[in-house]
This record gives C-alpha cells, structure tokens and sequence, in this order.
C-alpha cells in the first residue's frame, strides 16, 4: 500500500491524524475503577493500559504481536569525522541483525518482539549535509514509504536505527525543530572524543547555515538535514498511526526523526510512549521539548530499539493488571467509601 506516493499526501496524512477509539478508552477507564486498588495506585501502569486500549478500540487490550522494526543508512557526514567508527560497521551490523547477534536480537527475544531489519540504499551514502541536502525529493519520499510499508499489523511497534554518524543528523533536526545550535544537541555518539565532538558541532552549525532557511516544512526538513533510515522510521511512526497501532519510541535518533513532524503536527506523538531516556545527552532535553515522559532511564546509548524493547516489559505488566486484576465486586472487597 502506497501511504505516500508524494510530498503532499504526507503532509496531509500528518496534518489530519486519526483519533483514538473514545469508546474503548471510556469502557478501560470504567473498568481500571472498579479494579481492587486505590484509584491511581498502578500510576502510569493504569495511563498505559488506557493508552493501549484507545489506541486499539478495545476495552482490554491484548500484546500478542509486538513488531520491532529497524532501519539502516549511510550518511554523507560521516566523513566529516563525526563519529567513533567507520560507515562500514553499518552493513556489518546488518548481517549481525540478520545473524541474531546484536543486542536488539537479544533484546527482541527477551521481550517477545518479531524483529524485522529494513537496510536502505547502504551503499550510497546520503548527501554530505554540511553542503547539500541528505536526499532527493525522490530518495526521501522512498525512504518514508519504506518506513510505511514496512509496519505489520501489530498490537505494538518498536522502531529503531542503526547508521553509523547518525547522531550527528539526529542532532541537526532537533536544532531546527527546536532552536539552538550545535553545541545544544551534540553529544558523544558511539563514544567519540573531544575534538570530535567539536567537529560534529562545526557540522552541524554548518548544516543549519545551508539549509536552514529551506527547513519550510516537515519533508524538506528531513530531506535535507534527515537521512534514510531517520525517514523511514519517521514513515512509519506515521504510518503506524493511521493504522491506530501504539508505537514505542526508542532513544535520541528515533526521537529526533520525528522532532520536525511533532513542531508541525504536534498530536503525533498522541499515539507514541517515550521508552527510555537515552545517555545522549540531548536525548532528555528533546524529549522536554517533545512532551514527553521517559518510561525509563537506564543510561543506555544504543539505539537499534534496544530501549523499546526493554519498555516493552513494562507495557506487558500494565496489560496483565488491567486485564486480570479482580474487580471489587468480583473478589468481594468493599468500595472506597
Ligand atoms: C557496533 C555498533 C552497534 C550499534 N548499534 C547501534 N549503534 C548506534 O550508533 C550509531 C550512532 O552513533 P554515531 O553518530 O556516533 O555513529 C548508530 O548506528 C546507532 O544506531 C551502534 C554503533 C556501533 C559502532
Ligand atoms: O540514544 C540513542 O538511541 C543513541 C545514542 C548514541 C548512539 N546511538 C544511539
């Protein structure tokens, strides 16, 4: 199914989002009521449960198909020197993927997740963004329809990246969307040391200056300061939402993917939960600026949905109580007074 066969059908997509299910979420509050605990006792374990249920219009949601999607591109900027490791770890890191070894496999199975691996174009890096832009027209509306195309149907989707020097794109869309500059949104990445960190803010100083005044909206946006795979998993967050799946966001990458679509559209993030706070040191002050509370903060700074499928633990614990807690009436517990 073609979800975007053009820039304009994305941005209408974004800018007329589905609702939740009003019905489904009325019957699972109705129902967290009448559960043998003090009203809010399960905290965001009682949010989550209603988040699932509207999202999936049904009063006890189920997660029998968690889908874990990750995507892979090359970037242009990496040979600015921004990142700790070279681009072909990339490609490598795929056959590790398809090979179960990587901590998202690991991950993945640990959480009851299916895991599907997306490698788009890693032979032709995008555009070095410091001088042009990432993608054409073309090569970012294929790279978003990838995104779309790729999403099952699922009870809940985990999104995730690998693209080695992605860091460096992720941080120039958060300065767009959000203000600031360089220094504001760069962290150290896959662990690179100082004077790299200096050369990936020069980068990204340099980006805003060539395409700044271009960033008019959301498309353009991640076509020239984006990347392949940064706009696949911004194709099928949105993809995900008109097809009222919930989807869990991961760490700063898969965050920043998004950044010019929520300034634009910011209901977009109605159907997402933030999993984690990432050790990207911008990852805290983007989910701040998106709206959003961290389920956890483990101080992983991986990406590949490694922090979407650890939530997914928590996702699962928030069901079980919704579902097979006893009501008052049922286990005979006298109401609150
Ligand atoms: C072996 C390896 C596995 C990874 N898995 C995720 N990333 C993470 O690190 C990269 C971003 O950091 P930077 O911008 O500094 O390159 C992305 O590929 C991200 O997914 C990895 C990085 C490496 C080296
Ligand atoms: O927050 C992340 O997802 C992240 C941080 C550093 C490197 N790769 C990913």
């Amino acid at each position: 199914m073609t979800i975007f066969p053009d820039k304009a059908s994305f941005l209408a997509a974004l800018h007329n989002m589905p609702a939740p299910d009003g019905t489904a979420l009325a019957q699972a509050r109705e129902r967290q009521a009448q559960l043998t605990k003090p009203a809010g006792s399960l905290g965001r374990l009682e949010d989550i449960a209603l988040f699932m249920a509207g999202w999936q219009g049904q009063a006890i949601p189920t997660l029998d198909a968690v889908q874990a999607v990750v995507f892979a591109g090359n970037h242009g900027v990496a040979a600015q020197g921004v990142s700790a490791f070279p681009s072909e770890v990339t490609a490598q890191m795929v056959e590790n993927f398809r090979h179960g070894g990587a901590a998202i496999n690991a991950l993945s199975r640990a959480c009851g997740a299916s895991l599907s691996v997306v490698p788009l174009d890693l032979e032709q890096p995008t555009g070095d963004i410091t001088v042009q832009p990432a993608m054409s027209e073309a090569e970012c509306l294929a790279a978003l329809q990838a995104g779309a195309a790729s999403v099952l149907s699922a009870d809940l989707l985990l999104v995730g990246e690998m693209g080695i020097g992605n860091t460096t794109p992720a941080a120039a869309l958060c300065a767009q969307a959000f203000g600031g500059a360089g220094q504001d949104w760069v962290g150290r990445g896959t662990g690179i040391d100082d004077a790299g960190v200096a050369r990936k803010m020069a980068a990204v100083d340099a980006a805003l200056v060539r395409h700044g005044a271009d960033c008019v909206d959301p498309f353009e946006t991640l076509r020239r300061l984006g990347g392949r795979e940064i706009a696949a998993m911004a194709g099928a967050i949105l993809a995900a939402r008109w097809r009222r799946i919930p989807v869990l966001l991961d760490g700063f990458i898969c965050c920043a993917a998004i950044a010019p679509l929520v300034v634009a559209a910011p209901a977009l993030t109605d159907h997402c939960l933030s999993a984690h706070c990432s050790a990207e040191t911008a990852h805290g002050r983007l989910l701040a600026a998106m709206g959003l509370e961290p389920l956890l903060r483990l101080d992983l700074r991986l990406g590949e949905g490694s922090g979407a499928a650890l939530a997914v633990q928590i996702v699962r614990a928030a069901l079980a109580t919704h579902a097979e807690m006893a009501t008052f009436a049922e286990a005979q517990v006298a109401d609150p007074l």
